[in-house]
C-alpha cells in the first residue's frame, strides 16, 4: 500500500532545519513527548498466555499509530527490546515495525538493559531527535514471562548443532548417537548470573541494611493499587492504553487492596535472613505486556497537529558494584540521580512528581532512605550532605508497578507516558523518574512540561 509519506525510493525524504545545518553547528533540540500507549498488563499465564512479544509490541505500536494517525508514516527510528527474547526473534522491534501500520522504511533496533530497557530505548530515540538526526521516533519495550524462551543443556545443544550441520546421512546418524538421554531443559530464572540469587533475595538484603519495615512496604503496595484503580476510574488511562485480547485493565490490579490482607501474606524473599518482610503482595508479579512512547521535535508535532504532553529533559544511567562492593543490586538509581540533579542545577526537592519503579516496595523505600541518609550520601555517593526527603504525596501518584505489574522492558514506557500525562493534567511541572535494573544498573530521567 502506498501512502503520501512513503518515499519513492530508499533515499531520505525527511526535510528539517538539521538537514541543512552542518554537524559542527548542530545544537541540541528539545525532545517532545507526544504520547504513550500500552496494552493492559497481564499476569503470567493469564490473558496473554498465548501471545508472543511480537504480537504484543506490534499491537502497542498500532495503538499509537491509530491514536496519532501515523498510518504509513516513516519515522526516524523505533528502538526497544525485551529482556526475555527467543533467538528466532532476531531484531524483534524491526519485525514489529514490519507487522505494524508504520511505513516499512522506518528503521528499528533492539537493545537490552534489563528493566531499564524501555527508558534506555526512549533515551536512544531522544538522542537522535535532540542531535538533529531525525524528527520523530518511538521508544519502548515488551516482555512475556508466559512465552519465555527455553534452552537445552550445553551437551544437548552441541549435538543438535552437529546433527544440523551433518552433510551425509551417516554423519547425521553418528551425531544423533551422541544425543544425551536427558533433554537438560533450561528455563530462564529470575536470578542474577553472577550471584545466582534472585532479585528479590538481593532486594531483601538491602531492605535489611536500611531497616525497612514490613508495614511500610505493605502500605506502599496497597496505596499503589488504590491510586491506580482511582486513576482508571477517572479516565486517566483512556488515552494511554489500547485494549488487547479482551483485557481493558491491568490483570494484576486489585482495587480493594488492603494493608490488613497484605499483612497476612507469608514472606517469599530473604527468608534465610530471618525477619523476612517481602511477600507476593509487596513484590511485583511476573507479568506480560508492552509499551511505547512517541517522541518528536516540537515542530514535527505542531506540523502534524499533535499534542505535546511534556519534554524529556535528560537521562542518566549508573551502575554499582553489587558483586564485590558494598552496593545493593537495585540501588544504582541512587548514584544516577545526584549526577542528573547536578547537571541540571536541581535539588531532589525541585520536582512536582516522583516516579520510582516499584520493582519491590522495599526498593522504593530503600531509595528514599538512601537519599535521607547523610552517611550513604557522603560515603557512597561522594556528596557533602544528604539529598534529603521528598514530599511523599508526590510519589507514584497514579500507581506504579506493584499495581500494574512489571513486564520488565515495558515498564519504562509505562512510566514515561504516565508521568508526561500527569504533567499535562497538572498544567505543567517536573517529574523525576527512577528505574532500577538487574545487573546492578539504574536508568533515571527528568521530564518537564
Ligand atoms: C528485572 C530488573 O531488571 C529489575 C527489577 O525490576 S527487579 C523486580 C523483578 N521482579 C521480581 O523479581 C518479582 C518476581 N515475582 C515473583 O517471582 C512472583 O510473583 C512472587 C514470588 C513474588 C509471587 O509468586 P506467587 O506466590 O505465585 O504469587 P501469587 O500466587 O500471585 O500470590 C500469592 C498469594 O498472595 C496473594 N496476593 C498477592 N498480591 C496481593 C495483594 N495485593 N493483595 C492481597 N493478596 C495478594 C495472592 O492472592 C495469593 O494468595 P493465595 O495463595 O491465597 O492464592
Amino acid at each position: 500500500m502506498s501512502t503520501s509519506n512513503e518515499p519513492t525510493n530508499n533515499g531520505p525524504t525527511e526535510t528539517s532545519a538539521a538537514a541543512t545545518t552542518s554537524r559542527k553547528t548542530r545544537s541540541v533540540r528539545p525532545v517532545a513527548i507526544v504520547g504513550g500507549n500500552r496494552i493492559p498488563f497481564a499476569r503470567q499465564d493469564g490473558a496473554y498466555a498465548r501471545a508472543s512479544n511480537q504480537d504484543m509490541f506490534t499491537a502497542t505500536l498500532d495503538g499509537l499509530v491509530s491514536r496519532f494517525s501515523l498510518q504509513g508514516e516513516r519515522l526516524g527510528m523505533v528502538a526497544g527490546g525485551a529482556v526475555l527474547k527467543h533467538s528466532r526473534d532476531f531484531n524483534l522491534i524491526r519485525e514489529c515495525v514490519l507487522g505494524s501500520a508504520l511505513s516499512p522504511y522506518t528503521p528499528a533496533f533492539d537493545l537490552q538493559q534489563a528493566c531499564g530497557t524501555g527508558l534506555q530505548a526512549i533515551s536512544a530515540v531522544a538522542d537522535g531527535i535532540a542531535t538533529g538526526k531525525f524528527e520523530a521516533g518511538i521508544g519502548g519495550g515488551v516482555d512475556t514471562t508466559s512465552d519465555a524462551p527455553i534452552g537445552v543443556s550445553e551437551d544437548m545443544r552441541q549435538v543438535m548443532l552437529q546433527v544440523n550441520r551433518a552433510r551425509s546421512l551417516a554423519d547425521r546418524l553418528k551425531a544423533i548417537a551422541k544425543l544425551p538421554t536427558s533433554l537438560g531443559i533450561e528455563i530462564p530464572r529470575n536470578g542474577e548470573p553472577r550471584t545466582g540469587m534472585s532479585m528479590g533475595d538481593h532486594a531483601a538484603i538491602t531492605a535489611k541494611e536500611f531497616g525497612i519495615k514490613r508495614e511500610d512496604q505493605d502500605e506502599l503496595a496497597a496505596a499503589s493499587h488504590q491510586k491506580m484503580a482511582a486513576a482508571y476510574d477517572r479516565g486517566f488511562f483512556d488515552d494511554l492504553i489500547t485494549p488487547f485480547q479482551g483485557l481493558t485493565r491491568d490483570q494484576n490490579l486489585r482495587p480493594g487492596s488492603k494493608v490488613e490482607k497484605l499483612a497476612t501474606l507469608k514472606p517469599v524473599f530473604g527468608v534465610s535472613l530471618g525477619d523476612a518482610t517481602m511477600t507476593a503482595g509487596n513484590s511485583t508479579p511476573l507479568t506480560d505486556g508492552a509499551s511505547a512512547v512517541l517522541l518528536s521535535t516540537d515542530e514535527w508535532a505542531a506540523e502534524k497537529k499533535l499534542p505535546v504532553l511534556a519534554h524529556l529533559v535528560d537521562v542518566e544511567t549508573a551502575a554499582v558494584d553489587y558483586v564485590n562492593g558494598p552496593d545493593g543490586l537495585l540501588m544504582a538509581p541512587t548514584y544516577a540521580i545526584p549526577r542528573l540533579l547536578e547537571r541540571n542545577g536541581l535539588t531532589l526537592q525541585d520536582f512536582d512528581f516522583y516516579e520510582i519503579h516499584e520493582a519491590f516496595a522495599s526498593v522504593v523505600l530503600c531509595t528514599l532512605a538512601a537519599f535521607e541518609s547523610e552517611d550513604y550520601c557522603k560515603e557512597r555517593l561522594g556528596l557533602d550532605k544528604a539529598l534529603g526527603s521528598i514530599d511523599r504525596s508526590k510519589l507514584n501518584v497514579n500507581g506504579s508497578s506493584l499495581a500494574a505489574g512489571h513486564p520488565f522492558a515495558a515498564t519504562g514506557g509505562r512510566i514515561v507516558a504516565q508521568a508526561a500525562k500527569q504533567i499535562k493534567e497538572n498544567g505543567g511541572g517536573r517529574a523525576l523518574i527512577s528505574i532500577c535494573a538487574a545487573g546492578g544498573q539504574g536508568v533515571t530521567a527528568i521530564i518537564e512540561g
